[in-house]
Order: C-alpha cells, then sequence, then structure tokens
C-alpha cells in the first residue's frame, strides 16, 4: 500500500530506459480463482502483488483455499476442486476491486453455502444489478442494498441452470460472472456480447481443461466438468505500460522501452488510439508468454493531434481513458470521445473526474453523458483530487510532466491497487513525483 495520500509532481527529465511494470490484474484475479477451483496445484507466476488482487486471494483463502507465496510475484494455489470451498460467515472482502467482486459473484452464486461480499466506499457505490440480475435467472438468490449496490448476499444450495445471454453493455466482468457461474449450472451457459471484450476468462477455462466454445463477442460452456490445474504465467499489464507510454509520448526527448507488455488485442485499443494522434510506438520481439502475446514497446516522444474515439474500440481501451485524456490535454486541436458512459460507473466517474482535473490545470474540455471533447492546449500547476482512484492519480503524474507550474495530486493511496511500486518506477522512468 503507498503510504503517501497526496503527491507533488511536475515537470521531470525525458523518460529513458527500459522498465517492465507489474502482473496483469485482470489475469491474476482469474488465476487464483481457477486455480483454487481446480483439482491439483496451479502455480502462478508474474503475479500482481496489488491490493485488489491480493484481496481476491484473501476471499479464497477465507473459503479454505491454501495459497503459498514462495516469492514476490509468485503464488502456488492448492486447488479444492469444484466443490471443495468451505463457507465462511464473515464477510467476503474484495476491496476496491470491480472485477473480484463480479467474478467472485459468479463463483459464489454455485456454491452449498450462503456468503456476503462486501467492498470499500468506491466499491460499494458501484452497480452490481449487471451480474445480480442475469446470476438470478439462472437460478441463484443475492441480496443487494438499494439500487442493487453491495455488500451482496447470495444464497448458498441453489440449482443453477444454463441460460443464454445477452449482454446489455459490453462487460467481461459480467461475462466471467455467467460464465464462472456456469461451471455450476444444468446445461449450457451462452453469453453474447454487443462488441466483444477481453477474453481472459475463456482462454483461462480452456488452459484449465474446461471444454468451452468462444469467438469474439460470443461464448459457451456446459456445466458439470472438472478444472485441471495447470500453471500461469502472467504478462505485464497493458494497462500500466498506458500511462508510460503517453508519458514517453508527450514529454520531448523521451525514449523509453517497455518490456514483455501483455498484448491481448482485446486491451491495446490505447496502441490504435495513440498510433492515430501521431504516437512513435514500435512493438519488438513479439512472442508468446503462457499462451499470450507480449511484445516490448518503444515509444518515443512525438507530436500529437486530435483524433475521435468510440465504437469497438472503446471496450479495448476501457481502463485507458484518463491516459487518453491526458494525451488529448497535450495534443494539437480538439479530441472528441463518445460510447464511452461505462467510464461514469468505474472506481470514479472517470469522464467528470478527469474533466474536473484538466480543467483544473488550464485545459477547455466539454463533458458529454458518454465522454468529452478535449481541446489540446498548455497546461498549468493546481491542485487536482483523484477521488480515490488509481487511473486518475497515475494519468495526473503523467500530465505534470508538461505542467508549467506543480501539480498537487490529493488522494492517491489507491494506486496500490493495480501499480504497487509506480512511485519508484516513475521517479527510476525520469517523472518528478513526490509525497506530499
Ligand atoms: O474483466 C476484467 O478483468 C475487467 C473488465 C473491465 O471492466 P468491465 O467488465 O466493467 O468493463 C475493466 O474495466 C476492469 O478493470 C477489468
Ligand atoms: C475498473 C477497474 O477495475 P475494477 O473494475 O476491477 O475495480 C480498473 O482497474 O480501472
Amino acid at each position: 500500500m503507498s503510504a503517501a495520500q497526496d503527491w507533488v509532481a511536475r515537470r521531470g527529465q525525458p523518460l529513458r530506459g527500459s522498465l517492465r511494470v507489474p502482473g496483469d490484474k485482470s489475469v491474476s484475479h482469474r488465476a487464483v480463482m481457477l486455480g483454487a477451483l481446480a483439482e491439483g496445484t496451479t502455480r502462478i507466476s508474474g503475479f500482481l502483488e496489488g491490493e485488489d488482487t491480493r484481496a481476491t486471494a484473501r476471499v479464497f483463502e477465507q473459503l479454505g483455499v491454501r495459497i503459498e507465496t514462495p516469492s514476490a510475484s509468485e503464488r502456488i494455489v492448492h486447488g479444492v476442486g469444484l466443490h471443495g470451498l468451505k463457507g465462511n460467515t464473515a464477510p467476503l472482502d474484495c476491496g476496491n476491486a470491480g472485477t473480484g467482486m463480479r467474478l467472485l459473484a459468479g463463483v459464489l452464486a454455485g456454491q452449498a453455502f450462503d456468503s456476503v461480499l462486501v467492498g470499500d466506499a468506491s466499491l460499494s457505490k458501484r452497480p452490481m444489478r449487471r451480474v445480480t440480475e442475469p446470476l438470478e435467472q439462472m437460478g441463484a438468490r443475492i441480496g443487494s442494498e438499494a439500487g442493487g449496490l453491495p455488500p451482496l448476499r447470495l444464497a448458498g444450495g441453489r440449482a443453477l441452470h444454463g441460460i443464454d445471454y445477452t449482454l446489455p453493455v459490453a462487460s467481461a466482468q459480467v461475462k466471467s460472472a455467467l460464465l464462472l457461474a456456469g461451471l455450476y449450472a444444468h446445461g449450457d451457459t451462452v453469453v453474447r456480447e454487443p462488441h466483444p471484450t477481453r477474453d481472459y476468462t475463456e482462454r483461462m477455462l480452456a488452459a484449465f481443461g474446461w471444454p468451452i466454445e468462444f469467438s469474439p463477442g460470443f461464448a459457451r460452456i456446459e456445466g458439470g466438468h472438472r478444472l485441471r490445474a495447470t500453471d500461469v504465467q502472467v504478462p505485464a499489464d497493458f494497462s500500466s505500460a498506458a500511462f508510460f507510454l503517453v508519458a514517453a509520448s508527450i514529454v520531448p526527448g523521451s525514449e523509453l522501452r517497455l518490456q514483455a507488455v501483455g498484448m491481448n488485442p482485446r486491451r491495446t485499443g490505447l496502441l490504435t488510439a495513440l498510433r492515430a494522434m501521431g504516437a512513435d510506438i514500435t512493438e519488438l520481439d513479439r512472442r508468446e508468454q503462457g499462451g499470450e502475446p507480449v511484445a516490448d514497446l518503444l515509444v518515443r516522444h512525438a507530436p500529437l493531434h486530435g483524433i475521435e474515439v468510440g465504437g469497438e474500440l472503446v471496450p479495448d481501451m476501457i481502463d485507458e481513458f484518463p491516459a487518453l485524456f491526458v494525451a488529448a490535454a497535450c495534443a494539437q486541436g480538439d479530441t472528441v470521445i463518445r460510447d464511452a458512459a461505462e467510464l461514469r460507473v468505474k472506481e470514479s466517474d472517470r469522464i467528470a473526474t478527469m474533466a474536473q482535473g484538466l480543467r483544473t490545470l488550464g485545459i477547455a474540455i466539454e463533458e458529454t453523458a458518454d465522454g468529452a471533447v478535449i481541446s489540446g492546449g498548455r497546461l498549468r500547476g493546481g491542485a487536482v483530487d483523484s477521488h480515490g482512484d488509481h487511473r486518475i492519480a497515475m494519468s495526473f503524474a503523467m500530465a505534470a510532466q508538461r505542467a508549467e507550474g506543480e501539480v498537487r495530486i490529493g488522494d492517491v493511496a489507491n494506486v496500490a491497487t493495480s501499480f504497487p511500486g509506480f512511485e519508484s518506477l516513475a521517479r527510476q522512468a525520469g517523472l518528478q513525483l513526490d509525497a506530499a
């Protein structure tokens, strides 16, 4: 956990050198979950030592799963099999993690015991009906607070059955919750998506030996099989690399190499967007690691210009919009973002928090219901609030590298949820960033 609650950031050096960001958050959550439900022992390497993924591991320990930590970023999960979890009447704390809570809802809907999922103040405001409603259609019984908010109270001993469900919004978390409940369901569970989203759950289920049929925007599984333990190599998180891709693009003189970044096409939308803006990013040494494409990314400073972003690209860069807002603020002309209303229900309302902070720094930005119009310009110093949202805090640390004054960034402790060690890696790359 980062000790600093606030940062002071200002123009530093050009970003230079070569660095590796921590393991992928989405893959780490899923590796613990499937490892726990598998028969046998799963070794995870490159595990994200973030608060979100550690919370997921702690929940499974509470449910009777033994998890060893032989060294930092390694876990050995002693799987208990699909029906081996033990109920625990204490609340299961998912911390700040929407992914943790929504996927766990799918797993716990199919258990013989009751459970209660809780989260921190931010997670307690995030919508859960998107998972509870389809899970109830499958036969689950789930209580929630008014408005479908956490805590979630899941009744045990329910007989689940498969459904054929078309997601109203593109969400890998909802898709994954239904597929995980589908492991326990009678018959087929089919999930259809309006736009394809990250397919780690599907790929990992296949790697753990569960028969599954999937293609972009579609997945079908049948209940009643077994998961067999397998080792998981977690790639470096593209979403963490994203901050450095933007910072090196906007700071003159930068040339930075990011090592072994996960390049799943459902995650790399920001690369497409930045290149369309004129960014100079080269993929080197593309290879496979643990069944996922990875590459080193070499990014050099380049002048950026505004673009339009919407449609299919949105889910492919859903967590990278705060970083894109910063690139847009430093670009020539307007950047128009649409079809991104989902940003309003993340750890904060990311359209509002980025608009508020960028305005403070002197940027003209117009908010729309599902996006924003950002006019590139000169950034000045000022005090911005990240509203406890890790990605907002890191995005403003990058923006500060182009600001004409000091940027004070409030409420940054949650950076440790997804990016432990961010401060020291950022300083190593050349950023000026201090605890306030
Ligand atoms: O499935 C996942 O691991 C994730 C899916 C996305 O959320 P949604 O499913 O709500 O779009 C993303 O924002 C989140 O950081 C991780
Ligand atoms: C939205 C995010 O995560 P989660 O939904 O798991 O809290 C994120 O990491 O940006």
